[in-house]
């Protein structure tokens, strides 16, 4: 068991597992040059068995999307029978144990968080994308309270763009769309706004706005798309939730028209906004000369690897000194093996 792990020696150190869940498990890892947590995400390849695809897909979905609130994918290690990603770590857990803790969330601090998560879907259905299991247990609290979708595995970006039409039916019952559910073709970005209506529900009510211990009872809630709002709820939440769960997906809010939606708007003067500011193409120069010191390798062949994609230690490492100074934290990488987690920011 431990042998197999021997690919990540001398790069992370693996800890206890924080999650379980089909046929991988993420254990809370430390990356080595910088004291910097990871979650590592493994998978048995031959337990995947026709699962892996569905893999190959989430990998594919998360090198190409970098977005502040999707959970980021640093490195991808693959031997034999085993998968390593090593992904961001958060560590405030889920978002579905934050509102059940609370019971339920106050409008003001819902609406920062759903304008996290619009921004993200904004993103990931700009890039093609459809994530399909859009719901709290999928998104993740990070040591500064925001949010990060996490679980791209059921995600699908049809070859023919956006309009192609899904058969498969995937995701959790009581986030599923009507279409989804009564097995008609769909379309994946209609059928996230509709869970974007179930997460909205469950952030301001604390439970759902569907639900039944019979999935068929359950599935007739769905296809008849009623549901009660308690009278805590203001008008203009309902107006919202109204325009996103409509059971004609044609008749339904779509992700352009959500990021100026009223009850996103109050309290707020500019629109969702979903690009990735720090997208810029140029890399960050002081982290590049660090890597290219600690390695004593010239700068270009650093670039190179970074701007290759190929996910591997050094653009790694490169992703979390980013970080690092982003929270104005230390990056210097000393030869010798003090992780930067130890010495203390000179303040
Ligand atoms: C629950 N929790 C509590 C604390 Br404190 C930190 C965490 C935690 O899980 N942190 C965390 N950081 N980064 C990650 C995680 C969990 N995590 C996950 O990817 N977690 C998912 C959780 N899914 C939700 C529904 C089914 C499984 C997972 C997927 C497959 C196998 C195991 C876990 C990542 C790697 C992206």
């Amino acid at each position: 068991k431990s042998s197999s792990y021997a690919v990540l020696e001398g790069q992370y150190t693996l800890h206890e597992t924080i999650g379980t869940g089909g046929f991988a498990k993420v254990k809370l890892g430390t990356h080595v040059l910088t004291g910097d947590k990871v979650a590592i995400k493994i998978m048995d390849k031959r337990l995947l068995g026709e699962d892996l695809p569905r893999v190959k897909l989430e990998i594919e979905a998360l090198k190409e999307l970098s977005h502040q609130h999707i959970c980021k994918l640093y490195q991808k290690i693959e031997i034999e029978n085993k998968i390593f990603l090593i992904l961001e770590y958060c560590p405030g857990g889920e978002l579905f144990d934050y509102i059940v803790e609370r019971d339920r969330l106050e409008e003001k601090e819902a609406r920062v968080f759903f304008r996290q998560i619009v921004s993200a879907v904004a993103y990931i259905h700009n890039k093609g994308y459809a994530h399909r299991d859009l719901k709290p247990e999928n998104l993740l609290l990070d040591d500064e309270q925001n949010l990060k979708l996490i679980d791209f595995g059921l995600c699908a970006r049809p070859k023919g763009g956006m309009e192609t039409h899904l058969e498969t039916c995937c995701g959790s019952p009581a986030y599923a769309a009507p279409e989804l559910i009564s097995g008609q073709e769909y379309l994946g970005n209609e059928a996230d706004i509709w869970s974007l209506g179930v997460l909205l529900f469950a952030l301001l009510c604390g439970y759902l706005p569907f639900d039944d211990d019979n999935v068929s009872t359950l599935y007739k809630k769905i296809q008849n798309g009623e549901y009660e709002c308690p009278f805590w709820l203001s008008q203009k939440s309902k107006q919202l939730l109204h325009r996103l769960l409509q059971v004609n997906p044609k008749h339904r809010i779509t992700v352009t028209e959500l990021l100026t939606d009223p009850w996103l708007m109050e309290g707020f003067t500019e629109p969702v906004l979903w690009k990735n500011p720090f997208k810029t193409s140029k890399l960050d120069e002081e982290c590049l000369i660090e890597l290219s010191m600690y390695y004593g390798k010239p700068r270009t062949v650093i670039v190179e690897e970074i701007m290759q994609r190929n996910f591997t230690y050094i653009s790694a490492t490169y992703s979390l000194l980013l970080q690092r100074k982003a929270k104005g934290q230390r990056i210097r990488l000393e030869s010798d093996t003090t992780p930067l987690r130890e010495i203390k920011p000179i303040n």
